[in-house]
């Protein structure tokens, strides 16, 4: 799956959220996607679902089936959560939800109402939807928050399977939930970029810090074209330069 020159914004007149982002993402990925609050993490998941479409540019070659957790799964719905998944498995073709809620420990929330659910019940009501139609594509939005311990132990395990089928996994993450996954894939968005962190070049020296003086408009190329060469940088606030 391919993002060419993907641009979102949510208005005409608004600020680009997401700006020019390029990636390839292949099957068996699992891929971690970090950013600060209000960075776009939400936003690119849901291009990357095709739940909202690009402004500029595209994504091409997504797996048929995505499944999508959002990070708050929409409870003002009148069923109850056993009456839920059935609906969403006629959906999905008679797939089977039943073993997703016995692994994500709800068999005992089938007869709650949706709207009784908790935030952490809520997710799993979300995240078992997703899995059940064997997704090509997993997109998950913070699934920790909010979790109970031995459920969130299990989503590396669950991650690591829709991988090994040759699935495409994306998961937003403040928690390093995934971090102990190996080959763990990892991406950021930092003032509308998209970029693959990579580890520093290693000089044998100490790390030094310089402030680099720019005009506005050249600074998110600039930090795009420093990122790409492994550097860390960031826009430094007016009152710290
Ligand atoms: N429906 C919307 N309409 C207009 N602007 C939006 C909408 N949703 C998000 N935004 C804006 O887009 C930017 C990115 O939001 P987004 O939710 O994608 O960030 P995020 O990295 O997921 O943040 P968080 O970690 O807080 O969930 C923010 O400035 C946000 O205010």
């Amino acid at each position: 799956m391919r993002l060419s020159q993907v641009s979102f914004r949510y208005r005409r007149r608004d600020a680009f959220v997401i700006e020019g982002a390029d990636a390839e993402l292949a099957p068996g990925n699992v891929i971690e996607l970090t950013g600060v609050n209000g960075a776009g993490k939400s936003t690119l998941l849901r291009l990357l679902a095709g739940l909202s479409r690009p402004t500029r540019g595209t994504i091409t070659g997504r797996p048929a089936v995505v499944g999508f957790a959002p990070d708050r799964f929409p409870t003002a719905q009148p069923f109850t959560v056993a009456a839920y998944l059935r609906h969403v498995s006629r959906m999905r073709g008679g797939a089977r939800w039943e073993p997703w809620a016995e692994r994500l420990l709800m068999e005992h929330l089938l007869e709650t109402p949706l709207s009784e659910l908790s935030k952490g019940s809520g997710h799993k009501v979300g995240l078992a939807q997703a899995l059940m139609a064997d997704p090509g594509l997993l997109i998950m939005d913070e699934p920790f928050a909010g979790l109970d311990a031995e459920t969130r132990a299990a989503l590396p395990e669950i991650a690591a399977e829709v991988a090994g089928r040759g699935g495409i996994v994306v998961v937003s993450d403040h928690q390093g939930g995934l971090r102990a996954l190996p080959g763990l894939r990892h991406l950021a968005v930092a003032d509308g970029r998209l970029y693959e962190p990579q580890a520093p070049p290693s000089t044998g020296n100490e790390l030094v810090t310089v402030a680099v003086t720019l005009p506005g408009d050249e600074l998110p190329g600039f930090l795009a074209r420093v990122r790409e060469e492994g550097y860390r940088a960031r826009e430094i606030e007016e009152s710290t330069r």
